[in-house]
């Protein structure tokens, strides 16, 4: 593979914009992906990730902004072969077998990997003679990818690959993926699948209202959202007072089925987790409360979050057209 660096980072994307009509589809993105990196970009749905994604593909322009990809613009990087694409639609014959839809698209390259190879990397010498048509949506995502792989792209962007996909079919397509991450290639891939990102990426980066709305690995986006407590009250305190006693945000101390619902964020230099097991000590050393349960949030907790303030803030771009 050409390694590049001295180019520039695989994405730059500066204060971009995407507008359709009154929607802000993408409102002041900026994205830096350097090479070699996985990453997921993840965020409710009109989030703007694909609006995003087909400004890094040269299919649209942005309204303002500037996007490179590899240190050129989208259109020559894509034209050049650095770039390849998987996305969900669209672009495959029906009545061509397997084989025959890679060797008809490589032949359209100036250069490319030979096709016995992609077939191998792609996972699709066992179906190379079967018809388009008669391939599982799992398998026409594989020779969606087997036909990004045909220039040898620096940077694979991914628009959910593994949606309809089941667990096995996933796992398989995942374990190819990895192969293709560990030779430096950058990947970046857009998401529903919450444990896959946390499983695949480096990096997510978590789009809300096209903007970027959290950015970082897995870990720290889940430390950012804190450890969560949960135990039996044994004194009548309010969960108000008890907030006071514990030295955290009134909003971050619950009453809910009964029990305490506490959740513990990074402060005064100390990790969550730090400060969890002193909120811990306390409830049980001052007998405030027995029986308790301590999970740190997950990445699901980190999406709910940003979906709840969703609903109480102002309208979403559909919301607001309707
Ligand atoms: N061609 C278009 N014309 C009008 N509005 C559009 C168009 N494409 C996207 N939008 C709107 O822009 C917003 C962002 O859509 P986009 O498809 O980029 O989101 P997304 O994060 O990819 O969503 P999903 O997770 O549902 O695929 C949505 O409100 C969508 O309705």
């Amino acid at each position: 593979m050409r390694h590049t660096t001295a180019d520039g980072p695989a994405i730059a994307a500066r204060d971009v914009h995407r507008h359709f009509g009154s929607v802000r589809a993408v409102d002041g993105m900026n994205l830096t992906v350097p090479h070699g990196e996985v990453l997921a970009l993840l965020g409710p749905n009109g989030a703007g990730k694909t609006s995003l994604l087909d400004t890094v593909l040269g299919f649209a322009r942005p309204d303002a902004g500037t996007v490179s990809v590899c240190g050129t613009s989208p259109e020559t990087a894509v034209r050049d072969g650095r770039v390849g694409a998987v996305l969900q639609t669209g672009g495959l014959l029906s009545d061509l077998s397997v084989r025959e839809t890679l060797e008809m698209v490589a032949a359209c390259h100036r250069a490319h990997v030979p096709v016995a190879e992609v077939m191998a990397r792609a996972d699709l010498d066992r179906i190379a003679r079967r018809k388009v048509k008669k391939c599982s949506g799992g398998e026409q995502q594989r020779v969606r990818f087997g036909l990004a792989l045909l220039t040898d792209p620096e940077l694979l962007v991914l628009d959910e690959p593994t949606a309809g996909m089941d667990v096995t079919a996933r796992r398989r397509f995942w374990s190819t993926m990895h192969a293709e991450a560990d030779r430096g290639r950058t990947i970046v891939f857009a998401t529903h699948y919450l444990p896959e990102a946390e499983e695949f990426a480096d990096r997510i980066v978590l789009m809300h209202r096209g903007r970027v709305h959290a950015d970082g690995t897995p870990d720290a986006l889940r430390e950012r959202e804190g450890v969560h407590l949960s135990a039996l009250p044994t004194s009548e305190t309010t969960p108000s007072r008890l907030a006071e006693r514990l030295d955290l945000a009134w909003d971050d101390v619950d009453l809910r089925d009964g029990r305490l619902a506490i959740r513990v964020r990074t402060g005064d230099g100390l990790s969550a987790g730090a400060r969890a097991d002193a909120v811990a000590r306390t409830l049980l050393v001052d007998g405030l409360g027995q029986d308790l349960e301590i999970t740190r949030a997950s990445l699901d907790d980190v999406f709910l979050a940003l979906t709840d303030q969703t609903r109480t803030a102002e309208p979403t771009p559909e919301e607001a057209v309707a």
